[in-house]
């Protein structure tokens, strides 16, 4: 089957890709163009990410019959994910880095997975499925499309992470809040998607959780130590975040010793055995010349009514009555106003943030 290169979808595809700023809509335009482009029976896109020491993939997006039918929330990752060791033919592709075809007779169509890199390392795969086999200047065109889509991914990686840590950075911080905001909606979950409510109704004590973490007198260390050995401390501490955090955490450098969390869904105690996990982890760690280093923590739920004011303000708080009570510990905001440590702020506030 040979494409027709002059296919305004193909332009479209390109256009559409290079326009998002946002991961999610970029996904959708990636799969939506290449469905449209080459008429494919599906295209879907699967995500390879590691829990628990394991490779997983998951199926994040796909069209099928002319529309998205499946577009996976990162909170219901894990249900649907499958270990990569379960699946040869993902293996295979992953394990040589190079696109595999598959002939299906019974069910009369070819089949094509192809590895999707970043900084040379596969992140994930575009499947195809096609009534006809693809020639192979319409491989050349797909693995175009798929070339202009990772480079595109870098650019916007580039421009949401903080440049000495690799976590994300503060400019990101809102849109990732404001999503969880608008997730929290239950009507809108409800029409969107059955599936997903009904999910979350299930687990109406899974909440999520901000926390703000601080390194407990960093002042000291870079005017013991210098800046550069401060620096280091901070790239530690980064990794420390991310082996003790969980995939759908997001990991948030806000500038400085200041560092945000947004938990993915979870219950308070485990939010909070989370955190003082890894409160724990960065005090059992050895930091080269420095030697030991501590933070404190303060944490708070988002609720649907909170702006990101209010909820920064919260957590914000707790970490205060942390450094004001000891350092080295975590803080929850709705206990300390539970037991009286704390007054409630007022939660009606309308500042806008930044
Ligand atoms: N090395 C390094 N230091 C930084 C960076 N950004 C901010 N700092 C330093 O972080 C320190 C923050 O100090 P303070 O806000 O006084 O707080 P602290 O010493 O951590 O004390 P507590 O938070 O009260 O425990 C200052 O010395 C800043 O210069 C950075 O990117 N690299």
């Amino acid at each position: 089957m040979s494409l027709v290169y002059s296919s305004p979808s193909l332009l479209k595809s390109i256009i559409a890709i290079t326009e998002q700023r946002d991961r999610g809509k970029l996904e959708s335009s990636l799969v939506r163009g290449l469905f449209e482009t080459i008429r494919a029976r599906h295209v879907t896109l699967h995500k390879l990410f590691q829990a628990d020491g394991e490779d997983r993939v998951f199926a994040v997006v796909e069209f099928s019959n002319g529309r998205q039918v499946q577009l996976q929330d990162e909170d219901i990752v894990f249900e649907n994910g499958y270990p990569l060791s379960d699946r040869p033919e993902f293996s295979a592709c992953y394990r040589d880095g190079q696109p595999l075809t598959f002939e299906q007779p019974e069910r009369k169509c070819f089949r094509y997975l192809y590895p999707i890199r970043k900084r040379g390392s596969v992140m994930a795969f575009l499947e195809i499925n096609h009534d006809a086999a693809l020639d192979e200047a319409s491989q050349r065109v797909i693995s175009g499309i798929l070339s202009i889509y990772c480079n595109f991914l870098e650019i916007l990686d580039y421009s949401e992470h903080d440049t000495l840590t690799g976590l994300l950075n503060r400019k990101t911080f809102d849109t990732n809040l404001l999503k969880i905001l608008a997730g929290l909606q239950p009507s809108e979950a409800a029409k969107v998607r059955p599936t997903l409510s009904r999910r979350r109704s299930r687990q109406s004590d899974f909440k999520h959780w901000m926390g703000v973490i601080d390194i407990d007198h960093f002042k000291r260390i870079n005017d013991q130590f210098g800046h550069l050995y401060g620096d280091e401390v901070l790239l530690l501490l980064a990794r420390l975040m991310r082996e003790s955090f969980r995939f759908q955490d997001k990991l948030f450098r806000f500038g400085g010793e200041e560092f945000v969390v947004l938990l993915a869904p979870t219950e308070f105690s485990n939010a909070l055995s989370v955190f003082e996990r890894f409160r724990q982890n960065v005090e059992e760690f050895h930091f080269p010349q420095v030697g030991r280093v501590t933070v404190s923590l303060g944490f708070t739920e988002i609720q649907l009514i909170d702006n990101p004011t209010v909820v920064f303000g919260q957590a914000d708080e707790a970490l205060y009555f942390a450094k004001q009570n000891g350092r080295n510990r975590v803080c929850s905001y709705e206990k300390l106003v539970e037991s009286g440590e704390i007054e409630s702020q007022d939660t009606t506030s309308n500042i806008v943030f930044f």
